[in-house]
């Protein structure tokens, strides 16, 4: 290529491919250089994996509990090399899409190789120079992994390098109660790991409802997974061939003997060793590309997208990113972000969903504040398929829009679009009682909350008194 490209882009992630596909597709001269293999976290080491392995061991557990439904249960014979083989089954029907060849296909040029910025409209491909009149960094996150004394020692595995392993640790410590923390280790649990839970704060998921922490622990006691909150790890040793963990917590907590550590204490924006100072372009103290909300860095040349601005960290959200961030950089900055009505799921089992505010929020935010609570016993469909411990709660405002949702359920992740649809255009969860929902479907669980605001909204004393007078003169006649 001769002269300086339309839109450079660093990082084959989400972001990165999304903004490579835009751009292409809009005609743009468009380089995406990848110093790994394209298609990031998602399909390599997060999303796919995760939920595969979720998947199987979900059928184990289903073996296990299988009494429940009057069927003889059994302790499953896990064969954790085939489980394994079943994950990487799973991103190799995957990969193709997010391919170097694909994306060549769509009129990207990809280039395999570390890219730093060497100034503000340059950078190096493995020594070799780009010029780009506007760039894209989707660099992504990496796994944070705490200093304690001894960690790094015992080779602790991360969401990185769990996909590596060969055999199915006998004992996992799992550090860290969030998303990445409770998935693995209730899916290491079940395939057969004797698997403990380490969270700092006082419960796990922190960021969600606290209903839903409480329910997902309740889950995990229930396997026989204990959860230790308010504890951290201050010291790890080798001790006769198994790793002992000195722990702070609660009076009477710990050592912990374990075989295998499993680090998912938060995730940090890869920033560093990319000539960042060079191009002009500003990170903040935790090390997240500052973006405004066109997603533009402090160089205009230069957009950043997905995991490395530090905002939300999903795969929807940098797919989001890169398509603004190619359209903003290519025609114009029109496209602003907004993350206030996007969903996310923890796929546990129950699944977690969320959308927009906890009701802690919106009590901060917002002057009238109130909950629609739906408990499943209420739900047929749960009632059929024995899971009636979850609910549906939405946080609604003074004029009865939603303002945030969070679901506790099998199919939570099902459940929750149409809430983010509601979020997203302001919109009042009565007005969703007039759309007939299938039956018995998970998706009740929502429809039975409207019908419940709309039947509310029926026996309000204004409405009584004006059905009361319809009534009586229709009496009259
Ligand atoms: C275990 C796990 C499970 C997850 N599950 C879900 C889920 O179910 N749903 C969900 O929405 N999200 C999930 N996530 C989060 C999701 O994976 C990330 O939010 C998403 O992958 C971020 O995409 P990205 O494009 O910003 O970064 P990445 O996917 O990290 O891509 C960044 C790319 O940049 C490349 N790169 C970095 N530096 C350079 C350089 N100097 N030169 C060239 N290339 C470079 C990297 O090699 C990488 O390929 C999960 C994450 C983990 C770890
Ligand atoms: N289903 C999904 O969409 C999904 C799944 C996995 C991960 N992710 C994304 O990846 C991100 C990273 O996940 P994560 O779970 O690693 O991070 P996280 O920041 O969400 O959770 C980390 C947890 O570890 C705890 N913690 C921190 N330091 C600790 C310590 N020293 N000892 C014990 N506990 C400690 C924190 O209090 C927190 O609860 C998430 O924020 C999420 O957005 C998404």
């Amino acid at each position: 290529m001769t002269g300086a490209c339309d839109l450079a882009i660093v990082g084959g992630g989400t972001a990165g491919l999304i903004a490579a596909k835009t751009a292409a597709s809009l005609g743009a001269r468009v380089v995406l250089v990848e110093r790994d293999r394209t298609g990031g976290d998602c399909l390599w080491t997060g999303c796919v994996p995760s939920k595969s392995l979720i998947a199987a061991a979900q059928t184990a557990h289903r073996i296990r509990t299988a009494s429940r439904f009057g069927i003889e249960p059994a302790e499953p014979k896990v064969d954790f090399a085939a489980v394994m083989a079943h994950v990487r089954r799973a991103i190799t029907r995957i990969e193709p899409a997010d391919s170097p060849a694909t994306l060549t296909a769509a009129g990207v040029e990809v280039r395999r190789g570390h890219a730093v910025f060497t100034g503000p409209r340059e950078l190096r491909i493995d020594g070799e120079p780009l010029r780009f009149r506007h760039a894209v960094l989707a660099t992504g996150s990496a796994p944070a992994v705490p200093h304690v004394r001894g960690l790094a020692e015992v080779e602790p595995l991360t969401s990185e390098t769990v996909w590596e392993l060969a055999e199915l640790p006998g004992r996992l410590a799992v550090l860290g109660g969030g998303p990445i923390g409770c998935e693995l280790g209730q899916a290491f649990a079940r395939l057969g790991s004797d698997v403990t839970i380490l969270e700092a704060t006082g419960r796990l998921i922190p960021r969600e409802e606290p209903q839903a922490g409480i329910a997902l622990a309740a889950t995990l006691a229930l396997e026989g997974v204990p959860v230790l909150t308010s504890t951290t790890v201050t010291g790890v040793l080798q001790h006769d061939g198994a790793i002992r963990l000195e722990l702070d917590g609660p009076r009477g907590v710990g050592p912990l003997e374990v075989d295998r550590v499993l680090v998912a204490t938060g995730r940090q924006p890869r920033s560093t060793g990319l000539g960042l100072d060079a191009a002009g372009v500003r990170v903040d103290e935790r090390g997240s590309v500052v973006v405004d909300a066109k997603l533009r860095t402090s160089n205009r040349a230069i957009y950043a997208a997905g995991d490395v601005t530090g905002a939300l960290p999903f795969t929807h959200v940098a797919g989001m990113h890169g398509s603004i961030a190619a359209t903003n950089a290519l025609l114009a900055p029109v496209r602003r972000i907004d993350h206030d009505g996007i969903p996310w799921v923890t796929f546990t089992d129950p699944e977690i969903a969320h959308v927009g505010l906890t009701e802690t929020d919106a009590r901060r935010r917002h002057r009238d504040v109130r909950v629609r609570l739906l408990e499943h016993e209420h739900v047929d469909r749960a009632v059929t398929e024995n899971a009636t411990d979850g609910f549906t709660h939405i946080v609604l405002d003074g004029q009865d829009r939603v303002l945030g949702a969070t679901i506790v359920a099998p199919r939570a992740g099902e459940m929750i679009a149409e809430l983010a649809g509601l979020v997203a255009r302001q919109g009042r969860l009565r007005d969703l009682a007039s759309v007939v929902h299938p039956y018995p479907a998970w998706s009740d669980g929502v429809w039975n909350a409207a019908l419940a605001e709309a039947d509310d909204a029926l026996g309000s004393p204004a409405m009584r008194r004006l059905t009361g007078a319809l009534l009586r003169l229709r009496r009259a006649r």
